[in-house]
C-alpha cells in the first residue's frame, strides 16, 4: 500500500485524469527541457482547486525562478533539484515545503538526516548524457533503500509503471512512489488507463 504522486502533469484533462485515478499529489514541471514542461500561467489552468496538492518542480532553481511561478499560481510543495542548503534557503524565503530530489546509485547516496526539509524524492540517477535530471524511465536498485533509516518521508521514483511499482513497493519499503514516463503512451502524454492502474497496482487492489 503506497501513496502515489503523478508528475508532469500538462493539461487540463491530464490533471482530471490523475484525480480520478486517485493520485495523491500532482506534479507540476517548470523545467524548461522536460517534455513535461510548463510554465506558471499554464499550471494556474490544471486544477488550484486543492483538490490535490501540487508539487512543483524546479531544476537549479533561485528565488527569481519560483517567484515568478509563483505570482501566476499556487503550489502545494516544492520539488528541488539542487543542494541542501538552497534548498533550506528556499524553504525559508517561500515558506512551503520542499522535498528535495536525490539521485540514487548505492546506499552511500541515500540522506543520512533530514536536512532541514521536509522529504526526498530517491530516484536514480541519470543516465550519461541525459539532458535533464529527472523523468528518465530509469529503475533504480530497489534493494538499496532496504536497510535505510530513512530520516523522513519519501517517495521513490525512476522507471515505475503499473507492472512493476507492486514489486518497487514490497522491495524497497517504499510508502510512497512517484511516476512519470511510466503513465504515459509518449513522453509528455499522459495515459488515463495507465494512470489507473499505476495507482490500483500501488495500492495493492
Ligand atoms: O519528468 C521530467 O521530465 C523531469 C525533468 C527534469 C527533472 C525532473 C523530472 N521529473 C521529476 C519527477 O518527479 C519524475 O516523476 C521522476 O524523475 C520519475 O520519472 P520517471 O522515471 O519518468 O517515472
Amino acid at each position: 500500500m503506497a501513496r502515489t504522486k503523478i508528475c508532469g502533469i500538462n493539461t487540463a484533462a491530464a490533471y482530471r485524469a490523475a484525480v480520478e485515478a486517485g493520485a495523491d499529489w500532482v506534479g507540476l514541471n517548470f523545467y524548461p527541457r522536460s517534455p513535461r514542461y510548463i510554465t506558471g500561467p499554464q499550471a494556474a489552468a490544471l486544477g488550484a482547486d486543492g483538490t490535490v496538492p501540487r508539487v512543483g518542480l524546479f531544476v537549479a532553481p533561485d528565488a527569481a525562478m519560483i517567484a515568478t511561478v509563483l505570482a501566476a499560481t499556487s503550489l502545494d510543495i516544492l520539488q528541488l533539484y539542487t543542494d541542501a542548503a538552497t534548498c533550506r534557503t528556499l524553504r525559508a524565503a517561500f515558506g512551503l515545503p520542499v522535498w528535495r530530489a536525490v539521485g540514487v546509485a548505492t546506499a552511500a547516496d541515500l540522506p543520512t538526516d533530514d536536512e532541514g526539509l521536509d522529504g526526498f524524492i530517491i530516484e536514480s540517477k541519470p543516465p550519461a548524457g541525459a539532458d535533464r535530471p529527472g523523468g528518465n524511465a530509469v529503475v533504480l536498485d530497489w534493494s538499496v533503500t532496504q536497510d535505510w533509516q530513512a530520516p523522513s518521508p519519501w517517495l521513490l521514483a525512476g522507471g515505475l509503471t503499473p507492472d512493476n511499482v507492486a514489486e518497487a513497493i514490497a522491495r524497497s519499503g517504499t510508502t510512497a512512489v512517484d511516476v512519470s514516463s511510466g503513465v504515459e503512451t509518449t513522453p509528455g502524454l499522459k495515459s488515463s488507463d495507465l494512470m489507473q492502474h499505476f495507482v490500483r497496482a500501488a495500492r495493492g487492489t
